[in-house]
């Protein structure tokens, strides 16, 4: 007899699995290998920045107090003492009616408490002396960058678990991190299952095709944030399948199987958790594509049950998979970011089970447009070669019109959001 399953809301689903995120731990590595990484670790300022009072601009360092009478008919003279370049400290301290010549990025000199930029000022010699003339009056403080104006010593300047782009490499070369604490990668198992799958490389034969799932997934996992190990493909056979995921699952933090989650004769998935002693969490979910995605538990470790159809399986690896890396890396928002958007043709078809339809999420004029790309079936790879996102349609509807506001998620996008947010959605 057939398996009837019972499908659960697809917040129901992501709140059960939810229950068994875990943080990995921290690793270092050096600050050039940090890029694309999680921080391990909160950033704290070991010092101002900037660590003493600079010049923003090349110009002339001088007392606030020697200009108030500085006027375009009577300009005020200083002499100049001598330069700073940034890098250097000048030594002595400046007197009443002294300047300095001061370059971009310098200390401030002692005794100075304003900078006056070279265009406003004319420089002669005179009698071996130099002098600078300034024909109006500076307040106190102009043109200088003070001492812990952009970062206060002491500051928690970056979180663990902040995702490491570029303008936060620089944080950690400014506080001095040759060697950045990051979250450990989760290990992720995938195996492919299916006796129709080639590898890559092999010439197309009857009833067969190539296995996309397993790079697909390889590739999202990356995206995620974790290191994926491909431990290769098996045919629908009880024993091998059974044998793979139970050796693969000692060496792995989460397993990803591809296909046979289903109730058909060689769907060996739901017979496998049972072996293994597993705890299924969920194997029916009220969502299209990916309603067979099941999520099973053994020992606190998860075996996501991906859907061998490859729409589904890429859903199902987005909504489900995504998070838990994403929380083992210490994110504190590891699910999809969300957003409204217009849709730009009309999506005919009813929905009992919420639509996550692939599509392409972007910019027409000022307005964000989300257009569904390629065939909407679980098994289609055409729509997942244009679609940056995916455009949610919930469940119960009978179809949607052009210019309906719609909710997207960006699947392209290193931001995210909280599970008590992501779960408010409706789905
Ligand atoms: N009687 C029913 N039949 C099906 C149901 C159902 O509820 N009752 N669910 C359908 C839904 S929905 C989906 S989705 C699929 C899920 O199938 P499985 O996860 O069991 O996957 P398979 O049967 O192994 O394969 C399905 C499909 O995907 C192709 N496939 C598998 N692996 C790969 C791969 N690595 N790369 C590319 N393509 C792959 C496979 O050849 C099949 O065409 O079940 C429906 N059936
Ligand atoms: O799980 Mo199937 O992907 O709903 O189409
Ligand atoms: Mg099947």
């Amino acid at each position: 007899m057939v398996e009837r399953r019972k499908p659960i809301p697809v917040a129901e689903a992501i709140s059960r699995l939810y229950e068994y995120r875990k943080y990995g731990e921290a690793e270092f590595v050096p600050i050039e290998n940090c890029f694309g990484r999680f921080l391990g670790a909160d950033i704290v300022a070991t010092h101002p920045v900037p660590p003493f009072d600079r010049s923003p601009y090349d110009g002339y360092a001088l007392r606030s107090m020697d200009t108030l009478q500085a006027t375009r008919e009577k300009p005020v003279w200083f002499e100049v003492k001598g330069t700073v370049g940034a890098g250097s400290v000048y030594p002595e301290k400046v007197g009443p009616f002294e300047a300095v010549r001061i370059m971009t990025g310098a200390q401030i000199p002692s005794g100075c408490d304003a900078v006056i930029m070279l265009e406003a000022t004319k420089e002669i010699e005179k009698d071996g002396r130099t002098l600078m003339q300034i024909k109006k009056p500076i307040q106190k403080g102009t043109n200088i960058s003070f001492a812990g104006e952009d970062t206060k010593k002491g500051t928690v300047i970056l979180e663990k678990g902040t995702y490491i782009h570029p303008g936060v490499t620089a944080i950690l070369a400014t506080f001095g991190y040759q060697r950045v604490p990051v979250s450990r990668k989760p290990k992720v198992g995938i195996i492919a299952t299916g006796s129709e799958l080639l590898e890559v490389d092999e010439e197309l034969q009857p009833g067969k095709i190539r296995n996309s799932n397993a790079y697909m997934v390889y590739s999202q996992i990356i995206r995620a944030g974790g290191e994926p190990v491909y431990y290769g493909q098996t045919s629908d056979n009880l024993e091998t399948c059974y044998r793979q995921v139970k050796n693969t699952l000692e060496e792995v933090d989460f397993l990803i199987t591809t296909g046979g989650v289903s109730v058909g004769d060689y769907d060996y998935l739901p017979a496998i958790y049972e072996r293994l002693g597993a705890n299924v969490l969920f194997n029916k979910i009220k969502m299209r594509p990916g309603s067979v995605t099941t999520v099973a538990e053994l020992d606190g470790k998860l075996l996501f049950g991906l859907s061998g159809n490859p729409s589904a399986c890429f859903v199902g690896c987005e909504l489900f998979v995504r998070p838990l890396i994403r929380e083992f890396l210490g994110s504190t928002n590891p699910f999809l970011p969300a957003g409204q958007a217009v849709l730009s043709a009309e999506f005919p078809k009813p929905n009992p089970f919420t639509r996550f339809v692939r599509g392409y999420i972007g910019f027409e004029k000022d307005t964000l447009v989300a257009k569904p790309v390629g065939l909407d079936k679980s098994n289609a790879i055409s729509s997942l070669g244009a679609a940056n996102g995916f455009i949610v349609l919930q469940g119960g509807t009978a179809g949607y019109k052009k210019g309906t506001a719609v909710t997207v998620l960006f699947v392209e996008s290193q931001d995210g959001q909280e599970f008590d947010r992501f779960i408010k959605m409706k789905f």
